[in-house]
């Protein structure tokens, strides 16, 4: 396996890019540690499959250089840089048997019969397909399909990554939860890279030990799923990790209070920047309600389960709490929240508060 450094890759669809809005990535600089699970998050069109194709050589970058494991390979094609892919829709071939599509890669390498046996009944167990083994690929469902792409990925041990561009939009959903359980244990068992594109929150922060959160052609987060959920470096990733997502309130910030209309709430320490748009961010699992606080008009409460969700409003500004399901909600209700997960944002970017050190944008 390998370590991949992107370095200082840019990347524009259009032959003459002008400004920074020409680029669908805007700079990215980056590295992928040897053996590391990372998912690659964001919404559709921030940049995911375009950096999963510079990966893999499918794309050359308009500026910047890959390495694998500190060789330049930018412009080596596909083929020379030993990776295995699995993409959205199945690529099979029908003509073979199950277990032949399986084996394919390995003896496409030369490896001994042997060996090919043990570890194509290994990946058909872990893709439930052992009934199937014998039967032709034509004529078995998409579903079906797709798994045998995901196992052919993951046949070889001896490709330098692991690339998967949301290998699990056509399969069911109980089935992908346990696709994603079992892959999340061979990257256990056998510490291959892998490289993990995904839109959906879920399927990130379960399979991945790093997820690499995108937004409009840049890395504007990496983290463990606890980092993006404690301490969210821009408001999109607080907006976008989370249901809800981050409670985002205008403010006005002098020393370590911060203003919205008359309400005034004081920060754990005075911020070290207070200057730009200032936000504060607060998730609704860090708000309270109950009798005393600040104020608010409660628009709705929504029984998610064993919580509810109260959305109400403070100074006219929309707010989310999520609250225990025999929680009270009294008539003059108010919010308060837990300091210790307040967040300060300047024109997006997290600023850090006196005495954090190493945290923050
Ligand atoms: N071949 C192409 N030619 C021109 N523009 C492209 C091309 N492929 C992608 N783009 C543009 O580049 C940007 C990033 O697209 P990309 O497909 O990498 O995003 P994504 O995050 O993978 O989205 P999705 O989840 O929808 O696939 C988008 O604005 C897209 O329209």
């Amino acid at each position: 396996m390998a370590r991949i450094d992107l370095d200082n890759i840019r990347h524009a669809y259009r032959p003459d890019p002008q400004s920074d809005d020409d680029y669908a990535l805007k700079r990215v600089h980056h590295t992928f540690v040897d053996g590391g699970a990372y998912a690659l998050l964001g919404p559709s069109g921030c940049g995911k499959t375009t950096l999963l194709n510079i990966i893999s050589g499918l794309l050359r970058p308009s500026e910047g250089q890959i390495l694998f494991n500190g060789n330049d390979v930018t412009d080596l094609p596909t083929e020379a840089r030993n990776i295995a892919q699995v993409f959205q829709f199945p690529v099979v071939y029908d003509t073979m048997t199950v277990y032949e599509n399986l084996a394919f890669p390995l003896r496409n390498r030369g490896v001994s019969e042997d060996i090919v046996d043990k570890r194509v009944r290994e990946i058909i167990t872990m893709i439930g397909l052992e009934e199937r083994a014998k039967r032709k690929a034509q004529g078995l469902t998409a579903d079906e399909k797709q798994k045998i792409s995901l196992g052919r990925g993951l046949a070889r041990a001896d490709v330098n990554a692991i690339l998967f561009d949301e290998p699990l939009t056509v399969i069911d959903p109980h089935m992908k939860w346990e696709l994603r359980t079992q892959l999340k244990e061979l990257h256990r068992r056998f510490g291959y890279t892998m490289v993990y594109v995904t839109h959906d929150q879920t399927e990130a922060l379960t399979f991945a030990d790093n997820v690499v959160v995108m937004y409009e052609g840049e890395i504007v987060q990496i983290g463990t799923p606890e980092e993006l959920f404690e301490r969210p470096t821009h408001t999109f990733v607080g907006y976008f990790i989370g249901s809800p997502g981050m409670n985002l309130l205008p403010v006005e910030v002098s020393g370590s209070s911060a203003r919205m209309g008359q309400t005034v709430i004081e920060l754990p320490s005075a911020p070290s920047q207070q200057s730009g748009k200032l936000e504060l961010g607060i998730r609704p699992e860090f708000v309270s309600v109950g009798r005393s606080g600040y104020p608010v008009k409660v628009d709705k409460v929504e029984d998610i389960g064993r919580r509810k969700i109260v959305r109400a409003r403070l100074e006219g500004q929309e707010i989310a709490a999520i609250v225990d399901e025999d929680a009270e909600i009294p008539a003059e209700a108010h919010v308060s929240f837990d300091q210790t997960h307040l967040n300060l944002y300047s024109n997006s970017w997290r600023v850090e508060m006196h005495g954090e050190a190493g945290h923050g944008a």
